[in-house]
């Protein structure tokens, strides 16, 4: 007998079969009522299965099905499991990154308004009768004449209007009906988008449309392997998305665009929106700060095929469009791709395997791709397409590299901030009217409190990290857990008065600069700037329209970003992130490097960047600098397969937490040891080591990696032992596939 296996919603992840009732069609990934002890509850059908007839008891049935359609479709059903198997986490915690909280509730779903509409304006005779008959009806008649599409909202009408609305709709003056209403996630702030056309594309691009073009028009059972649209910064990649987008919705097709994160890439965004201008409701935006409601309607709308452009971040990669002709996956090479939470995917990867699952073409575009992706064009499963010219004929902006160990000298011993070559160019830019980006490499370093008698660092108490000093606010701030603390007079240790403060953050910078530089306007990005809404988008805005000279940020503005009239970028800490314990690390400084440097000179005139490092000889800054990803990349990869680190295995993290120190270190030892007897062949174990970050949140941690050619292999092997290991209760263990994180 056929039975509904059904995931019950909320937290305890539990799973009964149910039988199905005569003639309902329940199938995989459909969302159902039940009955669950003494009450109702709705969960997801997981699967169909057969059970045996002689069970012994017979199965209570399902009440019904809340949707006649499955809300998640069998394709998206099948990556789910792919997921699970692939990271090692449950069906459960996929579902729920499959069908998201909000899409879940009915509750959310109070969608439908009764609406008013004016059928037809009643003759001079009638409207005078009504007028002195029936006051109130005549002034809706007049509200509605008056109004942009001769309907009002019934509640609008205020209270006691509805039996003046059923006369009026007796007379046949008026209609009611039930409308749908979208609650528009833009609604607040919005901002009016001017449409553009498409560009004549240039012979490079021209290629790379052509690539993305054959790939779609493959008859349906033909594999396509992605596309890595190799493109240097300003080479006008999303100019060649765009063009492949409206392809396909000509097709009849769906789109989906993933971005790293879509507050910060609001240029992009935008260009979507202007670009398919003509059928704004066919888009969809899923921003990580839509409200239940918004996630929604937007979601459902995305299911029914009304909107059939979706642009998001990661998780966007689970929006349940049907049809999809294609995928792009823009920045492919950022880390924001992957989650950091169970379950533990990664966006592009999961965006490929979707892919190949629907059928559709998959486009990952990057100015730096992953070394991954790279690795897999050089391999043959995917194919490559450069664009290697800027689009707008403009040359890649020139890099100078400044050795700050010479500048720290003129400085007598002081950290210098700005060199003396970087503040004349600053100058001058001022003085010609044109802009400069100043960019802040904050990775594992910020702006601390050490006393210069004793050495004394303040320190989080709950996470082994400086804290980090706000002036602002006059706070030490700890940028792992969030906990404050004052600013000490004298150093808590030795008690010298003379505790100050060590290296530099974008305050600092900001400071400085208003100095060196008073005639110029200065604005500073980052998240502490950023925490009110829209302020990233009101800031950019003030910058495109002039109204700023110097930008001032981290990460936050390496991103995307295109303004014509910079011509200088400068880049004060260049190596910052080669110190830090990870095997990606030079990789992720090329990236930055080139990503930020590619904000200089994307107009008219001519970009320089000027690179202040410490390592200036690091490998990372040089090919940077030459603009030589191959290069970079044949030596990174050499070292990598060397090493035998991604792409040449897989690796992965085991993690242990507790308040315990001792608990955490002895648990992950337990789990090396069983890891090790009887371990598949293939499977390198590294030995548990307290993490570079030992102390968060007031947990300890300790962790190993763990490498291998093939990845299930590896999964199969720590989940069979995390399985036979009773944990403490008091100590937590995290498995991270494909890890990306390592502190
Ligand atoms: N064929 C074209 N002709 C003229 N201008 C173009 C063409 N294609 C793109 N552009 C313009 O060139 C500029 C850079 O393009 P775009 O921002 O798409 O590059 P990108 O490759 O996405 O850059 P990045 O990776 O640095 O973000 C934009 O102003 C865009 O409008
Ligand atoms: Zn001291
Ligand atoms: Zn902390």
């Amino acid at each position: 007998m056929p039975a509904a296996r059904v995931l019950i919603d909320g937290p305890s992840e539990l799973v009964f079969d149910y039988a199905i009732p005569e003639g309902l069609p329940v199938v995989a990934g459909c969302r159902v009522r039940i009955p669950l002890r003494n009450k109702t509850s709705q969960g997801t059908v997981l699967d169909i299965v057969e059970t045996p007839g002689d069970l012994g008891f017979s199965l209570r049935p399902l009440h019904s099905l809340t949707e006649p359609e499955p809300l998640i479709t069998p394709k998206l059903l099948e990556a789910g499991r792919w997921i699970a198997s692939y990271y090692g986490c449950s069906i459960e915690s996929v579902i729920r990154a499959l069908l998201p909280e909000a899409v879940r509730t009915e509750d959310n779903s109070a969608k439908i308004r009764k609406t008013v509409l004016l059928e037809k304006d009643p003759d001079p005779e009638l409207l005078a009768k009504i007028t002195k008959r029936a006051p109130k009806q005549a002034a809706i008649l007049a509200l509605l004449s008056h109004s942009a599409e001769r309907k009002i909202a019934l509640a609008d009408l205020g209270e006691g209007a509805s039996a003046s609305v059923k006369s009026l709709a007796k007379q046949g003056l008026v209609l009611v009906h039930d409308e749908e209403v979208r609650r528009d996630p833009e609604a607040d702030g919005i901002e009016e988008i001017v449409a553009d056309s498409p560009l004549p594309l240039n012979d490079e691009q021209h290629g790379a449309l052509e690539v993305i073009l054959s790939s779609l028009h493959l008859p349906d059972s033909e594999p396509r392997p992605p596309i890595l649209l190799h493109g240097v910064t300003g080479s006008g990649k999303t100019e060649v998305y765009l063009q492949a987008a409206r392809r396909t919705l000509d097709l009849g097709k769906t789109v989906l665009v993933l971005v790293p994160e879509i507050s910060l890439t609001p240029q992009t965004v935008r260009r979507f929106r202007a670009r398919f201008a003509d059928m704004q409701d066919q888009v969809a935006v899923l921003h990580s700060n839509l409200s239940q409601g918004e996630r929604f309607d937007e979601w459902h709308r995305i299911r029914k095929g009304k909107a059939r452009i979706v642009i998001g971040a990661r998780s966007a990669v689970f929006a349940p469009l049907p049809d999809l002709g294609l995928i792009l996956v823009d920045e492919e090479h950022e880390n924001s791709y992957k989650q950091d939470q169970v379950p533990r995917y990664h966006g592009r990867d999961v965006a490929v395997l979707r892919a190949s699952l629907e059928g559709c073409t998959i486009v990952l575009g990057s100015a730096t791709p992953s070394l991954e992706s790279f690795q897999n064009t050089l391999e043959g499963k995917y194919q490559i397409v450069r664009l290697l010219k800027r689009a707008d004929g403009q040359s890649l902006p020139l890099i100078r590299v400044l050795d700050m160990r010479l500048e720290s000298k003129k400085h007598k011993g002081g950290m210098a901030i700005l060199s003396d070559r970087l503040r004349v160019a600053l100058e001058q830019r001022i003085a010609k009217n044109e802009q400069s980006i100043l960019f802040l490499n904050r990775r594992g370093f910020a702006r601390s409190l050490q006393c210069p008698a004793c050495g004394y660092v303040c320190m989080c108490a709950h996470c082994s990290v400086p804290l980090t000093y706000h002036k602002e606010d006059e706070r030490l701030m700890c940028h792992i857990c969030g906990h404050q603390a004052v600013v000490p007079r004298k150093c808590p240790d030795c008690r010298d008065p003379a505790i100050h403060l060590q290296g530099f953050g974008t305050q600092k910078v900001e400071e400085v600069l208003a100095k060196v530089l008073p005639s110029a306007k200065i604005a500073r990005i980052d998240a502490d700037a950023m925490r009110k809404k829209n302020a990233l988008r009101d800031l950019l805005n003030a910058f495109q329209a002039r109204k700023i000279d110097v930008l001032v940020g981290t990460q936050m503005i390496a991103k995307g970003l295109h303004f014509p009239n910079v011509t200088l970028v400068g880049i004060l800490n260049a190596d910052i992130g080669l110190h830090v314990p990870d095997f990606r690390a030079g990789e992720r400084t090329f990236q930055l490097l080139t990503q930020v440097a590619g904000r200089a000179g994307r107009g008219e005139l001519e970009g320089e960047v000027i690179v202040q490092t410490f390592t200036p000889h690091s490998p990372s800054v040089q090919f940077a600098r030459h603009h030589d990803f191959d290069g970079f990349a044949e030596q990174e990869l050499e070292f990598r397969r060397q090493f035998e680190y991604p792409p040449f295995a897989h690796c992965a993290m085991l993690t242990s937490r507790s308040t315990h120190e001792r608990r955490a270190e002895f648990t992950l030892q337990t789990l090396h040891r069983r890891l090790t007897e009887d371990c598949p062949p293939g499977i390198i174990i590294g030995d548990p080591l307290p993490s570079p970050l030992v102390k968060t949140h007031g947990q300890f941690r300790f962790q190993l990696m763990l490498r291998s050619m093939k990845a299930r292999p590896l999964t199969r092997h720590v989940q069979g032992v995390l399985q036979k290991t009773t944990l403490p209760e008091d100590v937590t263990v995290v498995f991270d596939m494909d890890a990306w994180n390592f502190t």
